[in-house]
């Protein structure tokens, strides 16, 4: 039914050495091809190889782009992704496909051609039966991309010549530049309703197959001599609507190694498929329906062909369409095969788009054997090709002789209807047969594939015995483990007895410890309880605290009125003091000025003792100068001497008196010197007293925090006071002593001198007796008649001064007696001073103890001060006071610094209170249990400005 044109290189079928075998120029990329071909043949042969599927998108028509058709179809070549935008519900929704290459809008002919399609004219030159189809929506380019769009001009190539023309230029130019010996045949069939047209059939041919007048084949040259044939493209009305198929079939000559040629046979199918919205809706208006069941017929199986060839269902429907019969081979076959399908960037294409898009990445899952063909021996081909040419002439002859079987047309007609229904029903018998062969082939590749499992469960079987050995020794070995691990395990049972014991143990404990716990939650709860009855205790504590400080405000309060009155009854028992210091002074004058008569009298006794004494003494110069009168009278001549002496004596008795005189004077200056001491004295204790009073006052009177400074200085003056008075007492007692004594030594060294002198001057008159009696022998000499008188004299004399010293001494003893009784006197005098001196004493005492009592009360309750730090001014610069608290059984000691507080008063400032509150309801306050400390700190640091409150928190 199909013609064919075939070509052969002239000159006949050429020897070529095997070297000499077909070569592309792309030589690299042929290996490579043919390598992967070579040992990727055996595998494609057994996994098979997936149809290859390229999406081309074609460029806006010039009526799109004025219409500004919205485009709608992006394409990444890189990717290899086509995305269509869809509105679905005014939602857009992208659909991406994924292909195995993807040429966008801009993709030029001989770029497609380069990258899909000349690998595919590689593999047919190698042996492969390779086919291309063009699908998709009319006007989506599909015969631009198989055909092109221009004519060749003089010899020239158009740049936008299809895939068919670079085709054939590539085979022809790679087997010329091989120079190989091959030859070419090509079909071009039109699959038109289910009816086949050869293209390139001449027209009587044609007429004879069918009505439709067909345009003569033209045969063109090639440039390098060869015959290019080409027809003149019947793009019909119905091109669309018609599927053409562009078939060549190539035989090359080939050696073996042993130099016996070869034919290997390539062919490659070039398809383009009628619109593929035929598939829906083409044909089916306006009673074309028979062409569009036709058309669908085709399109419709292939579809079906696909789906059963991807869902690899039993049955694939080859039989039911003409294109599927003719292209069996390129569906599941043995053939490679690679589907372009042509799409439209437009919108209102997209519907198809989405189709073709669709059907083709299904198409994407098929899956081909591809097989080299069988190369035949050239004696075999020639042989066939023989017995083809034999049987062709008979055909010529019976036809040219007439010799064949005439029979009426009926009969012909009926033969021709049987002959029909045997054709289908042979056809039907080859599709079961088909079948058959299918399911034969199915059970063979099962049968292979189970004598292959069987192979491979041999194999695993001597691998499992083997295994099993190994597991036997294995099973051996663990045997031997499983026995150390039975006693591992009752090592492990007694251990985990004990274990469990312990856990047991633990269990328990870990109920005593839940007890424990739930003791302990509840005491916990006890302690939140506590917490807040403490939070409730400290409430009421700070309640009680500011309870405290009006309190300790009311306590200072009274305090300040006790230290006033206090201060009061200090001036008033000062005064009191002051009174009796007074009294003291003037009994202690009193005192003196007795003791002063009392000296005076003494003096006075001195004197008349003197006096006495000189009476004494002028009644012995009067005796003594009657009696040296009478004396003189008798021995007048020689009584100068004797008045003489007596003249030195009564001089020395007037020195001795005056002595004795001045030395009373002084004693009794002394003694009023003495007294003018000790009053002094008494009056300098009087005024540090006063002075010490008046500290007191001031010192109450200024700072009522400060009694104890008073206690202090009072203790002080006290102490001075009492060392004065002692070192008073001391010095009186001393000084009435050295004096006592002194006068006593004078006293008796007076009255010893006296004596002595006496006795002397006795004993002078003794002497001068004997003198007189010298000179009364003297005088006895001349006149020796008078010696007795003046022995009488002398002895009258000496009887008149043995008196007299009879009278002196008893008038010295007398003075003796009289001056101890005034010593005497005198020691009582200084004893009742003395007395009068403690009495005194006790008074200050009297006064100052209740003072001292009372400040002890004051200060025994509250504060004590115990340092205080001044500035050379007398400025009170730091206090440190301890505190005792009598509320508590022990008095706990607080101490703290209130620097440059002045008075108690000045403490007392609003802004010292208020910073006293709130630092009670701080949780420092708290936790500081209220130290005072703290409350001075923060009472500087509020002074100063310079700490914060919240830090000292
Ligand atoms: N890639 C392309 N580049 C430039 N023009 C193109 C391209 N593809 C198609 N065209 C143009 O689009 C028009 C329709 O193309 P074509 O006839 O090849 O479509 P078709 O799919 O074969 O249609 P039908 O199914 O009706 O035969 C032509 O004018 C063609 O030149």
């Amino acid at each position: 039914m199909d013609s064919s044109q075939s070509h052969q290189r002239r000159g006949g079928l050429v020897s070529l050495s095997p070297s000499q075998t077909p070569r592309s120029s792309d030589k690299a990329v042929r290996d490579l091809r043919s390598g992967e071909s070579n040992s990727s043949s055996k595998h494609d042969k057994e996994k098979g190889v997936n149809v290859q599927v390229i999406v081309r998108c074609r460029p806006l028509s010039e009526d799109e782009l004025r219409l500004h058709t919205p485009v709608v179809v992006s394409c990444n070549e890189g990717k290899r992704e086509v995305s269509a935008i869809q509105n679905i519900a005014n939602k857009q929704i992208d659909r991406t496909f994924l292909f195995d290459k993807v040429f966008g809008p801009t993709s030029q002919q001989k770029h497609l051609y380069d990258l899909a399609v000349s690998p595919i004219v590689y593999e047919v030159l190698e042996g492969y039966n390779c086919t291309i189809f063009a699908y998709g929506q009319t006007g989506t380019g599909k015969t631009y991309t198989m055909e092109g769009g221009a004519r060749k001009k003089n010899g020239e190539f158009p740049s936008d010549a299809g895939v068919i023309p670079r085709a054939v230029k590539q085979i022809f130019d790679i087997l010329e530049a091989q120079n190989a010996e091959y030859s070419m045949k090509v079909t071009f069939l039109e699959l038109y309703n289910e009816e086949i047209t050869d293209l390139l059939a001449l027209e009587e041919t044609s007429k004879f197959i069918d009505d439709k007048s067909k345009k003569p084949i033209a045969l063109m040259e090639d440039g390098k001599g060869g015959v290019l044939r080409t027809a003149e493209t019947l793009l019909n009305k119905q091109s669309s609507r018609s599927h053409s198929i562009f078939s060549i079939t190539i035989h090359i000559k080939e050696f073996t190694p042993e130099g016996e040629e070869m034919i290997k046979c390539g062919k490659l199918n070039l398809v383009d498929l009628a619109g593929s919205e035929n598939i829906s809706r083409s044909g089916a208006r306006e009673g074309r329906a028979r062409e569009a069941g036709e058309i669908n017929k085709s399109l419709l199986t292939l579809g079906r062909v696909i789906n059963a060839l991807v869902e690899h269902s039993g049955h694939v429907p080859y039989r039911d369409s003409k294109l599927t019969r003719l292209l069996r081979d390129s569906l599941g076959g043995k053939t490679k095969t690679c589907i372009i399908a042509t799409i439209s960037p437009s919108i209102h294409c997209l519907e198809e788009t989405l189709s073709t898009l669709d059907y083709a990445h299904r198409a994407k899952n098929i899956k081909n054997r591809p097989e080299i063909n069988q190369k035949m021996m050239k004696s075999a081909m020639i042989k066939d090709l023989y017995s083809e040419i034999d049987r062709l002439k008979q055909e010529v002859y019976a036809a040219r002789e007439k010799n064949g079987i005439y029979i009426p047309r009926d009969r012909y007609l009926q033969d021709e209807a049987e002959k029909k229904a045997m054709a289908e029903k042979i056809e039907r018998m080859e599709l079961e047969s088909e079948s058959k062969d299918k399911q034969i082939m199915e059970l063979q590749e099962l049968y292979n594939s189970q004598l292959l499992l069987t192979a491979e469960l041999s194999e695993k079987l001597e691998k499992t015995e083997k295994k099993l050995e190994e597991t036997e020794n294995s099973l051996f070995d663990l045997e031997e483990k499983h026995r150390q691990a039975n006693a591992t395990i009752k090592e492990k049972e007694f251990l985990i007895s004990n274990l469990l014991k312990s856990e047991k143990a633990l269990v328990e404990r870990a109920f005593d410890l839940r007890a424990e716990l739930e003791n302990a939650a509840s005491d916990i709860s006890n302690l939140f309880a506590k917490i807040e009855r403490k939070d409730k205790i400290e409430d009421g504590n700070r309640v009680l605290i500011q309870k405290f400080q009006s309190q300790l405000t009311q306590q200072l309060e009274i305090l300040h009125r006790t230290v006033a009155t206090s201060v009061t009854r200090q001036e008033q028992q000062l005064k009191d003091m002051e009174e009796d210091m007074q009294s003291f002074v003037s009994t202690k004058a009193e005192a003196t000025q007795e003791l002063r008569g009392r000296v005076g009298k003494l003096k006075a006794m001195y004197g008349s003792g003197i006096q006495a004494l000189n009476g004494m003494a002028k009644e012995l110069e009067g005796n003594s100068r009657s009696t040296f009168g009478n004396l003189n009278s008798e021995v007048s001549r020689h009584s100068h001497a004797l008045e003489g002496l007596f003249e030195g004596i009564a001089s020395e008795a007037d020195a001795l008196l005056n002595d004795l005189q001045s030395s009373l004077h002084m004693q009794e200056e002394k003694l009023a010197m003495f007294a003018k001491q000790q009053h002094q004295a008494h009056f300098r204790a009087v005024e540090t007293a006063r002075s010490v009073s008046k500290i007191t006052v001031n010192f109450f009177k200024t700072l009522d925090m400060h009694v104890s400074n008073l206690t202090q200085i009072v203790e002080e003056a006290q102490t001075v006071n009492d060392q004065k008075l002692s070192e008073l007492e001391k010095k009186f007692e001393e000084c009435a002593a050295n004096e006592e004594r002194q006068l006593l030594e004078k006293v008796a060294e007076l009255l010893a001198n006296s004596n002595v002198r006496k006795k002397k001057l006795f004993e002078q008159g003794k002497n001068g007796c004997t003198t007189v009696e010298g000179c009364t022998r003297v005088l006895a000499q001349p006149g020796k008649g008078n010696v007795a008188s003046v022995n009488s004299i002398v002895s009258g004399g000496m009887e008149a001064n043995q008196i007299l010293c009879t009278r002196f001494s008893s008038a010295v003893s007398a003075a003796l007696e009289d001056v101890d009784v005034a010593n005497n006197d005198l020691l009582s005098s200084i004893d009742y001073s003395l007395k009068l001196d403690h009495d005194a004493c006790g008074n200050i005492n009297s006064l100052i103890s209740p003072c001292c009592e009372d400040l002890r009360e004051l200060k025994g309750g509250h504060y004590h001060k115990i340092v205080e730090i001044t500035d050379n001014t007398g400025k009170c610069l730091q206090d440190e006071y301890v505190v005792d608290e009598p509320s508590c059984s022990t008095p706990r000691k607080r101490s703290f610094n209130l620097p440059s507080v002045a008075s108690i008063e000045e403490l007392r400032t609003p802004a010292f209170e208020e910073l006293l509150k709130s630092f009670w309801d701080t949780k420092y306050a708290k936790q500081a249990n209220g130290d005072i400390k703290h409350l001075a700190a923060a009472y500087e640091a509020l002074r100063d400005s310079r700490v914060p409150l919240t830090a000292i928190n």
